[in-house]
């Protein structure tokens, strides 16, 4: 990759985005945050691939990201808000409680803006995002469930998803309407970055 979500960040974020692969290295040894076969390919796999939701959303405002595991997206995201001066507040939910104290921990050793909720998803109040993130998670018939409960109206969502992704936009039809946009994936051709807003049920 020569040009990526990374080209124009600050040398200080590097550092921090730095410390936060170091993080993920020490943890995976006793907790699966990322697949072992995936962590050569850390940078490109998980870093950039969190980091290219960063330009699609609004500058500012509550971003929530559901089933955070080891911070992808969520943990990226929030070092680039700082790195840029955004300022975002983020809520990362997360069941597992394990993956939830490395997230607590990242936020305290890094110093960055955001709070854990260590529940299902399904059991949280209402959250009322401005922008609500998922990577991984779910499909897209769940994840606009999901959006129901805890995107304001005016919202934005943003789906990072693999190469099945026409399908499930195919099938979430059935049960919703929503305007989306699908970005290119930076790092891998077939995927794509689902941008959404207007979500109803039909
Ligand atoms: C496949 S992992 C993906 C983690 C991360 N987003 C990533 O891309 O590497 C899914 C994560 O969601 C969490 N999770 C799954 N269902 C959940 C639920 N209903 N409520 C909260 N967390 C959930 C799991 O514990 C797990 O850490």
């Amino acid at each position: 990759m020569t040009q990526n979500a990374l080209s124009n960040v600050s040398r200080e974020t590097i550092d921090q985005l730095e410390a936060f692969v170091a993080l993920i290295e020490k943890w995976n040894s006793t907790i699966n945050l990322i697949s072992k076969a995936s962590l050569p390919h850390i940078w490109r796999r998980h870093i950039v691939d969190s980091a290219q939701l960063f330009e699609l959303a609004p500058r500012t405002g509550h971003w929530v990201d559901l089933g955070s595991g080891g911070g992808l997206p969520a943990i990226v995201l929030a070092i680039l808000s700082k790195g840029t001066g955004g300022s975002h507040q983020f809520t990362l939910v997360e069941s597992d409680h394990r993956k939830s104290a490395f997230l607590r921990t990242s936020i305290r050793e890094l110093d960055l803006q955001g709070r854990v909720i260590s529940e299902r998803i399904e059991g949280v109040a209402p959250l009322g995002a401005d922008v609500l993130s998922a990577r991984a998670l779910a499909d897209l018939t769940t994840l606009l469930g999901f959006c129901a409960h805890h995107l304001k109206p005016e919202g934005t969502a943003l789906f990072p998803k693999g190469q099945n992704w026409k399908n499930e936009h195919a099938k979430a039809q059935d049960n919703w309407s929503y305007t989306s946009h699908a970005i290119k994936s930076e790092t891998d051709p077939a995927a794509a970055v689902l941008k959404i807003q207007d979500i109803k049920r039909v």
